[in-house]
C-alpha cells in the first residue's frame, strides 16, 4: 500500500493513538473542524513586523557549535525557550505533540486528519558555526536590519529555516487551518557538527516507531542566480543527491634529532610532498555520470546558440563541458570527487627534526564513487609506504531521489516554486556539494529533498560560514508563505495518472 501511515509498529501505539484520534481542538464551526480548506498566503503588516523580529531574536541566541565535544549549550537550551515563546500556537496545538530529543533537538509531530496519508518532514538546524567580530559590516550575533536585510550568523544557515517552518506553521494555525497529511518537524542542534547528537537520534526515534516518510525536505539547495555564466534567469536547483565524505589523517613518523646535523628527509619533507602530490592530481572527472546529465539537459534550452547545442548534445560535447566545468571551483565540486587539504600539524621545537608530521584532507565523494575507491586512489597517488593513512570518518555518497513525474516531494516542491516565484521558470534536479542532516534518515524515506526556497548569488554563497551572512526581509517573509502553501500542497497532492506508455 503506497499510502501507508506507519510500518505497523508495535511500540508505536502512542503516536500511532495520536495520529489517529479525531481531529478538531478548537471546538465546532472553526475551520479545523470543517477539514483543510484552502488559505490564502496573505500576511498583515503586523504579521510581517513579527515574522521579521522572530528571525533577528533567534539569530541573537550564539547557538555555536564548535566541535564535537563543544557547543554553546546554554545557547541551545535558550533557543528551545525562544521557540516556545515565539510560537505559542504551535507549542499549544493539541495537533502537535513536541519532543525534545538529544538534548535539544526538536521534534514536532503534526497529526494530520487522514491518518492514512504517509507523512513528510520537514528540517532545518539551529546550530551555527562560529564567528568573530572581524570583518562584519555588523556584530555577528545582533541580528540588526540594515537596508531591508537581516544580518547575522544562521540568517541563511539556517534559522531561516528553523524559523519560518515554525513560523508559517503558527500562521495557518492562528487560521484555524488543520493539516491533512500528517508530518514532522525535525529541528537539529549539531548540524554543523555532523548531527550525531540530534539529526541521528530523531531518526533512530522514528524507526523505533516504524515510520516511513513519503519524502523530507532539508537545506541544502537555492534558487540560484548568476552561478552560471551566460544565464542571466534564476534557476531553481532541488538537490536529490549529496555528496559523500572522507576525512582521512595522513602521518609521517621519523627518528627525532638535532635541526644541526638534518636527515636528507625529514617527517615534514615528506609528508609535504605527499599533500602536494594530492592536491596538483585531482581524483578523476565523473562528468557523464549521475544526476548532472538530466540538470545540464534541463538547462541547455535557457542558453543562447551555441551554448544550447552544445549542452543539449552531450554524447558529443561531453570533452569540452566537462573541462570548462572544472575551471571554476563550484562547478568542478559538481563533477568530481574534491580533495581539500585543511589540516597541518608538525615540530614542536625550531632545532629539533620533529618526529611527527599529520596532515588531515577532507574529500567529497562524487555520487559516482565510493569512499574505497578514493582510498585506493589517495594510496596511488601518495606511493609513499612511509606515509600511513588513518580514515577518521567517512561515509558514501547519498542514494539519487526520484525526480520524476511521479516523485511525490519533488513535485511538490516544484509546484510551490512554481506558484510562490512565478519569475522562476526553470527548476533542475542537482547534487549537493555539502553535506546536511539528510543523511540520518536514509533508512526513512527515499525521497530526500535539498532546498531552501531563497535566491542565492555566488556573494551571498561565500557568506555562509563567511562573513557578513544577511538574508533580505523580503527572502525571508517569501520563504514563510513557501512552507505555508507547501504544507496545503501536501494536503491536496494527487498522484498523476501515469502516461499510457508508464502502465
Ligand atoms: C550547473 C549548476 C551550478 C550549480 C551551482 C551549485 C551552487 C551550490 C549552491 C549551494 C550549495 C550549498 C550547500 C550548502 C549545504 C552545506 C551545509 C554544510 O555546510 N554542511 C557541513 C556539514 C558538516 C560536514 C562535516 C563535518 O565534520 C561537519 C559538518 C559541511 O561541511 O558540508
Ligand atoms: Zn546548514
Ligand atoms: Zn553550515
Amino acid at each position: 500500500m503506497a499510502e501507508l501511515l506507519v510500518i505497523l509498529p508495535t511500540r508505536a501505539a502512542v503516536l500511532l493513538l495520536f495520529f489517529a484520534t479525531v481531529s478538531g481542538s478548537t471546538g465546532p464551526g472553526s475551520r479545523e473542524s470543517r477539514g483543510s480548506s484552502r488559505i490564502p498566503s496573505q500576511f498583515s503588516e503586523e504579521e510581517r513586523v513579527a515574522m521579521k523580529e522572530a528571525l533577528k531574536g533567534a539569530i541573537r541566541i550564539p547557538t555555536v557549535s564548535f566541535s564535537h565535544e563543544e557547543s554553546n549549550t546554554t545557547a541551545l537550551a535558550e533557543f528551545g525557550e525562544y521557540i516556545r515563546k515565539a510560537f505559542p500556537t504551535v507549542f499549544h496545538s493539541n495537533l502537535i505533540q513536541h519532543e525534545v530529543v538529544g538534548k535539544y533537538s526538536h521534534l514536532l509531530t503534526v497529526r494530520g486528519s487522514d491518518p492514512s496519508l504517509q507523512p513528510y518532514m520537514l528540517m532545518a538546524h539551529f546550530d551555527v558555526v562560529p564567528a568573530s567580530e572581524e570583518g562584519w559590516e555588523v556584530p555577528p550575533f545582533s541580528g540588526l536590519e540594515q537596508n531591508g536585510f537581516i544580518h547575522g550568523r544562521g540568517a541563511l544557515d539556517n534559522k531561516n529555516s528553523v524559523m519560518a517552518v515554525l513560523q508559517a506553521l503558527e500562521l495557518l494555525l492562528i487560521r484555524k487551518y488543520s493539516p491533512k497529511r500528517p508530518f514532522f518537524i525535525a529541528l537539529g542542534h549539531d548540524e554543523e557538527v555532523s548531527g550525531t547528537k540530534g539529526a541521528q537520534q530523531i531518526s533512530a526515534l522514528l524507526q523505533t516507531r516504524g515510520v516511513q516518510l513519503a519524502f523530507l525536505v532539508d537545506e541544502g539547495s537555492f534558487i540560484l542566480e548568476d552561478f552560471i555564466p551566460n544565464l542571466k534567469k534564476p534557476f531553481a536547483m532541488i538537490s536529490v543527491t549529496e555528496k559523500g565524505a572522507l576525512d582521512l589523517m595522513l602521518q609521517v613518523n621519523m627518528t627525532p634529532g638535532h635541526s644541526s646535523a638534518p636527515p636528507k628527509e625529514t617527517s615534514i619533507g615528506i609528508l609535504s610532498a605527499a599533500v602536494s602530490r594530492l592536491e596538483q592530481t585531482p581524483m578523476p572527472n565523473m562528468f557523464g555520470n549521475g544526476p548532472l546529465k538530466k540538470t545540464l539537459k534541463l538547462l541547455a534550452n535557457e542558453f543562447s546558440f551555441p551554448t544550447n547545442i552544445i549542452l543539449g548534445n552531450l554524447w558529443l560535447f561531453r570533452p569540452i563541458v566537462s573541462r570548462v566545468m572544472e575551471r571554476n571551483p563550484i562547478t568542478n565540486a559538481l563533477v568530481r570527487t574534491t580533495t581539500a587539504l585543511t589540516m597541518f600539524n608538525a615540530g614542536i621545537k625550531v632545532n629539533v627534526i620533529p618526529p611527527l608530521a599529520q596532515a588531515t584532507v577532507n574529500f567529497r565523494i562524487h555520487p559516482s564513487q565510493t569512499v574505497h575507491e578514493v582510498v585506493e586512489l589517495v594510496q596511488n597517488i601518495v606511493a609513499d609506504d612511509r606515509v600511513q593513512l588513518h580514515v577518521l570518518r567517512s561515509f558514501e555518497p547519498l542514494p539519487v531521489s526520484p525526480s520524476d513525474d511521479q516523485a511525490m516531494g519533488y513535485q511538490l516542491l516544484q509546484q510551490t516554486i512554481q506558484s510562490v516565484f512565478p519569475e522562476v521558470k526553470i527548476i533542475v534536479p542537482g547534487i549537493c556539494i555539502g553535506n546536511t542532516d539528510t543523511r540520518h534518515y536514509v533508512n526513512l524515506t527515499n525521497g530526500l529533498y535539498r532546498f531552501n526556497p531563497v535566491f542565492l548569488k555566488p556573494q551571498d554563497f561565500s557568506s555562509v560560514h563567511g562573513i557578513n551572512e544577511k538574508i533580505s526581509v523580503e527572502s525571508y517573509q517569501n520563504q514563510v508563505k513557501f512552507i505555508f502553501e507547501l504544507i496545503q500542497n501536501a494536503d491536496t497532492y494527487s498522484k498523476p495518472v501515469p502516461h499510457q506508455h508508464e502502465l
